[in-house]
């Protein structure tokens, strides 16, 4: 049985070389992931061209996601190098100073409006918790604070609020900017960072639609507030990502595990997709296999439902970029044997045809014991209400659309494969489909498969038929 949960890498320095690309995809990457909080557009342009060509190379689509900076909140630069805070100190994060100009009493910060977002006794967090602070009291743009926590810090680091509340708009003019590249580049996914609400995702949509892009959004949940408004979230996106790094910030490390699992659940009971990000492997950035608790968060994510697992730091700036991968294939393929079937949505109306003979299909296929789903999808919905459902059995997604063929490589148990068979003779588009799963060694003579499609082909929206057939059978039919 292939690998149902999906990979996702970062790629940066490490994986420039194209003999790594080519380790990656060979060690079952599904989507790369371009961070733009670093690196040149003209960078990223290359390693999107570079992973295609190799992908396509490789006999495969690849889905790239964007993922945009956002309005990481940060400290500005200090004059002399980095300073060290101690327990007990003072110090001053001021909306007026210049952000080139920090000392060691006070420093800037990239968000001015940030001393009207925090009071007295609220709790800042920098460089993702490592320093603590305290607010004393706003004067003026002056955040007067007493150290908590000490320790080194240097320039650029990243601020959070204790508990979330911090009001920066989701999208930034940077952000503006990167989404119209992301159009250009035809990303799959467009990542939005610090989401807030359902709003900062429609926006995304509207801008990145405008500026010509086609891809699905990727709501990052990273705020405490994000978790308020988390249905109106998962309906306005594609997809959301547990953005653990900057959420275990924001709501406290030890609130991150019950999070995860509320966030998966709750996507896929709206019938959405959910990637679980930041820190799975991250003793692999330097070491070649990962800790035990590592291979525990990796296979608790694939039970709790994601449907993919992301690389950052490990794959772009990493030691192992190829064997971190083949460490998360090994870990999922394991952790999925234990996956039990799902009562979901067994009580539940379903509003449309189409969703309908899905739902039926992975009824059918779960209590008959069908070997393969073939879906003839445009879209891709028909395969994403199938992946919903618990199931070990491999779902392909026929389609003649690249576009598309990305887009589901994300969902979990999702296979895509290029068909463009016009006909209007059933039984032969039937036995091309049996075909084509008898190439990829997906099925013998004598399983049973289930193919669902529509009257009409090249029309989305219309699956209407669900057929079962015994691969063997297929070819007498044909003669008949
Ligand atoms: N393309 C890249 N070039 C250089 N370093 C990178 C690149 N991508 C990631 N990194 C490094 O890996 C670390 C983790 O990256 P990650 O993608 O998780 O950042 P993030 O969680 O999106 O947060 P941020 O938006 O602040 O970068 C970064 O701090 C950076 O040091
Ligand atoms: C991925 C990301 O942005 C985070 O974990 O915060
Ligand atoms: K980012
Ligand atoms: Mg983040």
């Amino acid at each position: 049985m292939p690998r149902r949960t999906k990979i996702i890498a970062t790629l940066g320095p490490a994986t420039d070389p194209v003999e790594v690309i080519d380790e990656m995809l060979a060690a079952g990457l599904d989507v790369a992931r371009l961070n733009l909080s670093h690196d040149t557009h003209e960078r990223h342009r290359q390693r999107a061209a570079l992973i295609r060509e190799r992908a396509l190379a490789a006999g495969q689509e690849i889905a790239i996601l964007l993922d945009l900076q956002g309005p990481k909140i940060r400290i500005g630069r200090f004059k002399d190098g980095p300073i060290e805070l101690a327990k007990g100190d003072r110090f001053i994060i001021d909306v007026n100073c210049p952000l080139d100009a920090g000392e060691r009493e006070r420093v800037g910060t990239t968000y001015p409006g940030l001393a009207d977002d925090v009071r007295h006794g609220d709790t800042l967090l920098l460089d993702d918790g490592a320093i603590e602070l305290w607010v004393d009291a706003v004067e003026e743009g002056r955040i007067l604070c007493q150290v908590i926590t000490g320790g080194p810090l240097s320039n650029n680091k990243g601020i959070n609020k204790k508990g979330g509340g911090l009001s920066a708009p989701a999208l930034t003019d940077k952000d503006r900017e990167d989404i119209r590249f992301a159009a250009e580049i035809q990303a799959d996914y467009l990542a939005v960072s610090f989401v807030r609400n359902g709003d900062d995702v429609r926006l995304a949509r509207e801008l990145f639609y405008a500026a010509g892009g086609h891809g699905g959004i990727v709501a990052k949940i990273e705020r405490a507030e994000a978790l308020a408004n988390i249905d109106d979230i998962i309906q306005a996106a594609d997809a959301i990502m547990v953005a653990r790094g900057d959420l275990g910030v924001e709501i406290g490390d030890a609130e991150l595990p019950a999070a995860q699992k509320r966030l998966i659940s709750r996507a896929r009971e709206l019938n959405s997709v959910a990637i679980t990000a930041t820190q799975m492997m991250q003793s692999m950035i330097e070491h070649p296999i990962p800790t035990r608790a590592e291979v525990f968060d990796v296979a608790n994510a694939v039970l709790d439902g994601t449907d993919a697992v992301m690389l950052s730091a490990e794959s772009s700036i990493g030691k192992n970029p190829v064997k971190v991968i083949e460490a998360l294939d090994r870990i999922c393929l394991e952790a999925e044997k234990s996956v039990t079937r799902s009562g979901h949505r067994l009580n539940s109306v379903f509003g449309r045809v189409d969703e309908a003979i899905a739902m039926a299909a992975m009824y059918t296929a779960n209590h008959l014991g069908v070997k393969a789903i073939a879906a003839l999808t445009e879209t891709g919905s028909t395969v994403k209400w199938m992946s919903r459902i618990s199931s070990g059995i491999p779902i392909y997604g026929l389609t003649r659309s690249v576009a598309t063929q990305r887009k589901i490589r994300l969902f979990r148990g999702v296979y895509p494969v290029f068909f463009d068979v016009v006909s209007t003779d059933i039984h032969e588009v039937n036995s091309k489909v049996i075909d084509e799963l008898l190439r990829r060694g997906t099925v013998q003579d004598g399983d049973l498969v289930i193919i669902t499609k529509g009257d009409r082909s090249g029309v989305e929206g219309q699956t209407n038929i669900m057929k079962i057939m015994r691969v063997g059978e297929h070819r007498i039919l044909n003669e008949d």
